[in-house]
């Protein structure tokens, strides 16, 4: 394995269902040790490029190098390094989920004197101690999840792939698989993962691409992307009509409006420039109020799609059970 490669090299990736565009030019570099978060909505083709890149299936044009590997010259060897968990799922819901960890550990080649030890240490590491006797049948959600995680987690992949990793879970659920991306990350692994959640990929991410019938319309870090959407903003409210003309005057371009007494000043995307803009209005005039307004990766997507998408995925969850 080439350790110096990125963890993933995608070039002019298309793919096409008969007609069905579903990915239509696609590039994109995963460095190592980073989350990327490709981030849609429904149908934007986010599992497609999971399958190509998993080589579950090939691309019609462009390449892909994954772990230093190209996908359609060595797919074998692309498979010996990854994971891939979500929809998908490769839990057996007639096994227990320890008898599902020592499948995948015989899978996966475990010497057989470790498979049960290192099952049951993943059992521990997700929360799952007790819940191993059982059959994932009995499972909420985030559990059959960690499970499914954990089972990818037998052949020691130095990229996971987690399609939609937290799609209809609960809050808590949510946090407890985020918790789980950042160790993976921390222990050296490379995690990429497909989301709707804009807070999700903020949460996570080291890089973004956001994917919109697909094609990227925009990548960056989190930060770089909230900077491409003008709009972050100061307003500021007076008493008066004189002190807010006088604050106008002071401030070049910023808006007042007589009617609220409101004047509105543009700010840097990081909201850096607040104690200037304060600094500069002169001592003596009065603020009333002020708020910040800051663009919010929901924005960034709506600017970029025109598609307002979950902010918040707290605003969709499903119940635990559904998958
Ligand atoms: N096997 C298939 N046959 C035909 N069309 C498909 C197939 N798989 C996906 N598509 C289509 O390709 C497009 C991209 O689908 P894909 O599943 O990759 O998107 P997605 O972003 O992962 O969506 P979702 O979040 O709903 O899973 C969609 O228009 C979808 O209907």
């Amino acid at each position: 394995m080439d350790v110096t490669a990125p963890a993933i090299v995608v070039s002019g990736v298309r793919k096409a269902y008969g007609k069905n565009v579903a990915l239509d030019g696609v590039s994109l570099t995963v460095p190592r040790g980073t989350v990327f978060a490709l981030l849609g909505p429904n149908g934007s083709g986010k599992t497609t490029l999971v399958q190509l890149l998993s080589t579950l299936r090939l691309p019609d044009e462009g390449t892909a190098e994954v772990l230093g590997h190209d996908i359609r010259r060595a797919p074998a060897k692309v498979r010996a390094g990854i994971g891939v968990t979500g929809q998908f799922s490769a839990v057996d819901s007639m096994l227990t989920g320890l008898e599902n960890l020592l499948l995948m550990a015989k899978l996966y080649h475990v010497p057989n004197g470790e498979r049960e030890a290192r099952a049951r240490k993943l059992l521990e590491r997700f929360n799952l101690t007790e819940a191993g006797s059982r059959p994932p049948a009995t499972y909420s959600g985030g559990m059959r999840r960690r499970l499914d995680l954990a089972m990818t987690l037998m052949g020691n992949p130095a990229l996971i792939f987690l399609d939609e990793p937290t799609t209809g879970l609960d809050p808590r659920s949510r946090q407890t698989m985020w918790q789980i991306v950042r160790e993976l990350v921390a222990d050296g692994a490379t995690v990429f993962l497909t989301t709707q959640y804009l807070q999700e990929a903020d949460e996570l991410a080291d890089n973004i691409a956001v994917l919109d019938h697909g094609q990227i319309v925009a990548q960056g870090t989190p930060a770089e992307l909230k900077q491409q959407v003008p709009g972050a903003h100061l307003t500021l409210r007076f008493t008066d009509l004189g002190i807010l003309d006088a604050a106008a005057e002071a401030l070049p371009g910023s808006t007042p409006d007589a009617d609220s007494l409101i004047l509105r000043v543009p700010l840097d995307a990081d909201g850096g420039a607040i104690k200037r803009v304060l600094d500069e209005v002169p001592s003596g005039l009065a603020i009333e109020d002020i708020t910040v307004h800051t663009p919010d990766l929901d924005d960034v997507f709506f600017a970029l799609t025109g598609i307002r998408t979950n902010a918040n995925p707290d605003e969709s969850t499903q119940t635990e059970d559904h998958r």
